[in-house]
């Protein structure tokens, strides 16, 4: 099971890289990844499992943070109405994004940077991710609210973009043009 010894933090040069399209089908070992990324993020959301192996508690990972520049991310969280997104995919990609913008009122925080960077990370409000799954299907997601947040979050990380890159660097809670809080 992946810990947070596996994690890599923000300095290595592996989160500032551009990672690399994973080739279809994907092999065992990249199967075998992106499940050890999804069964991470179940793990660090159960309180017994998350104390016992100390991990931090995320609702995304990006195949970068643990050393592995392909691109591959994990997403388990729910939307305001309590609809689960629990997905692993294969060469995610924003195919259309609203105008509007939406940010984190409490800011984000990352699981390769141990401190807190305060400030607004101007988002997209909405997009539509299209993607491989697990078993092989392509998918087609129109996202919105926080796993919108998340799944930009994850996809940054694929190109190198840290959540930080995105705050205002004069004003960091300068509310974003045309946007909306979340949270
Ligand atoms: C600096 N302020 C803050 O961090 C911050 C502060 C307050 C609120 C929010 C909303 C903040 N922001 C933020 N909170 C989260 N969590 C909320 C708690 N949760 C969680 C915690 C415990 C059990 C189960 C779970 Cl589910 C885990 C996830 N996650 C992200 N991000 C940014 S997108 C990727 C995602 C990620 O997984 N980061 C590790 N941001």
């Amino acid at each position: 099971m992946l810990t947070m010894n596996d994690v890599v933090k923000e300095g290595h040069p592996v989160l500032r890289e551009k990672a690399l399209e994973v080739k279809l089908p994907p092999s065992t070992e990249e199967i075998d990844t992106l499940k050890k990324m999804m069964d991470f993020l179940k793990n660090s959301q159960t309180p017994e499992i998350a104390e016992k192996y100390d991990l931090r508690p995320g609702v995304g990972i990006a195949a970068p943070q643990i050393n592995v520049s392909k691109r591959m991310i994990a997403v388990l969280a729910e939307d305001s109405k309590g609809k689960v997104y629990d997905f692993g995919l294969f060469n995610p990609r924003i195919v259309s994004h609203s105008v509007e913008k939406s940010y984190l009122q409490s800011g984000e925080g990352c699981l390769s940077v141990d401190r807190a960077v305060p400030g607004y990370v101007p988002r997209y409000a909405r997009i539509t991710v299209k993607g491989t799954d697990i078993e092989g299907n392509e998918v087609n997601l129109r996202l919105r609210g926080f796993p919108a947040i998340v799944f930009q979050h994850e996809i940054d990380h694929l190109n190198g973009v840290m959540f930080y890159d995105h705050i205002d660097k004069v004003d960091p809670f300068k509310v974003p043009e045309n946007s909306t809080a979340i949270g």
